[in-house]
C-alpha cells in the first residue's frame, strides 16, 4: 500500500520522508506579515506586532523611524498584492482551478477575516502558503497558530479546514532567483573593483537574514519524535549555511568566479541581555574591511520580497556602512515574483494537491525536503501555547486529528 495513495486512509499518511497525502483543495491561502500603508497606519500597525508585551506607544514610535522615514508605508502589502496576481496567472496558465485568497499576521487583510470571507464564501478546504521559507518562531509556528486563533476566534473549527505548505527554504524556485542574483552580484562587484583598479582584491559574499533569540534558534524546525542534529545546533542556522553553500557551488560551477563568504545576520530587536544569532552584518563588514576585502555582495537570503527590513536594513544601513568604509558593494534582489519562484511556489501547491499532483518534492540541500506537517515541539513557543493547525501537536482545524486520514472529506 502506497502511503501516498488518497484511498489508503487506514494508514498514517506521514511517512519518513515528512509527506503528507495530496487532499482536494477548494483555495490557497496566502499568508503574510502585513505593513503600515500610511503614517496613521504606523503605531496600530506596531502595537499588532508587539501585541501582549505591553510596549508603550513612545517606545514603538522609537521602532517606526524605517517606517516614518518611507511614508508611513511598508512595501510588503504591494509586493504581496504582486505575488498573488503572479500565483492566480501561473495556476491558470497551468489550468489549475484554485482561487488565492490573502491574509496578514498584522494588518488589514487580517487573516480571521480572510477566514470567515473564506467560509461565507463556500470554501472548505484551504492551502496555506506563507511569505517565509525558513524554519522558525515567526515563519513557521506563529503561522500555525494565526490559524489556529482565527478559527477558534471565528467558531470555524471543525468546519474550515486548513493545512500548511512545507517549509520552502531549499526548493529550487526559492534558491534559484538567489543564484542568479548572486552571480550577477559577484561580476558587479568585480567590476566596480576593476573601474577601481583594483581588479584582483578581494570580496566576500554576505548571506544576510533576520536574528532571532538563541533560545528560538534550537527550538526552530525540532522533531521531539525523531531527533536530528544540526549545524550550530539550530535547524533555522543550518538551512542558511546549506543555501549559501548551494549558491557559491552553483555560482562557482556557473560562472568560473570565486568568493569568500558567511552568514550573517540583521534586524536585532528586543533586550540587549538577551541572546541573539550574530554576528550583525554591520559588525561583519567592519571586520572584513579590516581584514583588506575591497567589496561585499550582500544576499539577503532570508527574506521572500524587498520588504522594510531589507530596504532599510540592507539598502539603507549595511550600504551606508560598506560607503563609510571605502567597500565596493551591491545588494542582490529577493525572489519577489522571479518567473522561478512563481512556478515553484505552485509546484510546491502541485506536491499537496489530488488535481495535477507533483510527486517529487524537489529540495537543492541535504536537510531537506522539509515536513508537511511540523513534528511536536517544532519552533516551540516560549511565550505560552496557542491552538495550532497543520502540525503532530495540532489542536484546532483539523478535526482534532495530527495525522488527518487521506481523502477525508471535512465538509
Ligand atoms: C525571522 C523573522 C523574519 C523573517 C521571516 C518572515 O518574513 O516572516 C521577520 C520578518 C519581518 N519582520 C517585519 C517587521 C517587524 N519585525 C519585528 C520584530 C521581530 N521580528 C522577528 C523575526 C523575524 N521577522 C523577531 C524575532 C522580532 C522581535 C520579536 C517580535 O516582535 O516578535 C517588528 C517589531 C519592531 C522591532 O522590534 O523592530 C517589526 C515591525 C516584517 C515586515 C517588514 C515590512 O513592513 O515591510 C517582516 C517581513
Ligand atoms: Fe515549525
Amino acid at each position: 500500500m502506497s502511503p501516498l495513495d488518497p484511498q489508503d486512509g487506514a494508514v498514517n499518511p506521514i511517512t519518513e520522508t515528512g509527506r503528507l497525502a495530496p487532499k482536494e483543495y477548494d483555495g490557497v491561502l496566502l499568508a503574510s506579515f502585513g505593513g503600515p500603508e500610511g503614517q496613521d497606519d504606523v503605531i496600530p500597525f506596531l502595537r499588532n506586532v508587539t501585541r501582549g508585551r505591553g510596549i508603550p506607544d513612545e517606545r514603538l514610535e522609537e521602532v517606526s523611524h524605517h517606517y516614518r522615514a518611507n511614508g508611513g508605508i511598508s512595501p510588503i502589502n504591494q509586493q504581496n498584492r504582486e505575488l498573488k496576481a503572479a500565483l492566480e496567472a501561473e495556476l491558470a496558465a497551468r489550468g489549475i482551478d484554485l482561487p488565492v485568497l490573502w491574509g496578514n499576521r498584522n494588518w488589514d487583510p487580517y487573516i480571521p477575516q480572510t477566514l470567515q470571507d473564506a467560509y461565507d464564501a463556500g470554501h472548505r478546504r484551504l492551502l496555506m502558503l506563507t511569505t517565509s521559507a525558513y524554519s522558525c518562531y515567526s515563519s513557521c509556528r506563529q503561522y500555525r497558530e494565526d490559524i489556529g486563533m482565527a478559527l477558534t476566534e471565528t467558531g470555524l473549527d471543525g468546519r474550515l479546514e486548513v493545512d500548511k505548505v512545507r517549509q520552502y527554504f531549499d526548493h529550487p524556485g526559492f534558491v534559484e532567483p538567489f543564484i542568479e542574483g548572486t552571480a550577477q552580484g559577484v561580476a558587479d562587484v568585480r567590476a566596480q573593483l576593476a573601474a577601481a583598479g583594483k581588479p584582483d582584491a578581494p570580496i566576500h559574499v554576505l548571506f544576510a537574514t533576520h536574528s532571532i533569540p538563541t533560545r528560538d534558534a534550537v527550538a526552530a524546525g525540532r522533531s521531539e519524535d525523531e531527533p536530528r542534529e544540526f549545524a550550530e545546533d539550530s535547524a533555522y542556522v543550518a538551512q542558511h549555511l546549506a543555501n549559501g553553500a548551494e549558491i557559491i557551488r552553483r555560482v562557482e560551477a556557473d560562472s568560473g568566479l570565486s568568493a569568500a563568504w558567511s552568514l550573517v545576520y540583521q534586524s536585532r530587536s528586543g533586550a540587549p541581555h538577551v541572546p541573539w544569532l550574530e554576528p550583525d552584518i554591520n559588525d561583519a563588514i567592519e571586520d572584513l574591511a579590516k581584514q583588506g576585502v575591497a567589496g561585499v555582495v550582500i544576499v539577503p537570503l532570508g527574506f521572500v520580497s524587498d520588504h522594510m527590513e531589507v530596504v532599510w536594513d540592507l539598502d539603507t544601513e549595511a550600504l551606508q556602512t560598506c560607503q563609510d568604509l571605502g567597500l565596493a558593494a551591491t545588494r542582490v534582489p529577493t525572489p519577489g515574483t522571479h518567473r522561478r519562484f512563481v512556478e515553484g511556489l505552485v509546484e510546491l501547491i502541485c506536491e499537496r494537491t489530488v488535481a495535477n499532483n507533483v510527486a517529487d518534492r524537489r529540495a537543492v540541500t541535504g536537510l531537506g525536503p522539509w515536513y508537511d506537517v511540523c513534528r511536536p515541539g517544532c519552533c516551540e513557543n516560549f511565550r505560552g501555547e496557542k491552538p495550532t493547525i497543520a502540525g503532530a501537536d495540532t489542536t484546532v482545524g483539523q478535526g482534532h486529528d495530527p495525522y488527518p486520514a487521506a481523502g477525508q472529506d471535512a465538509k
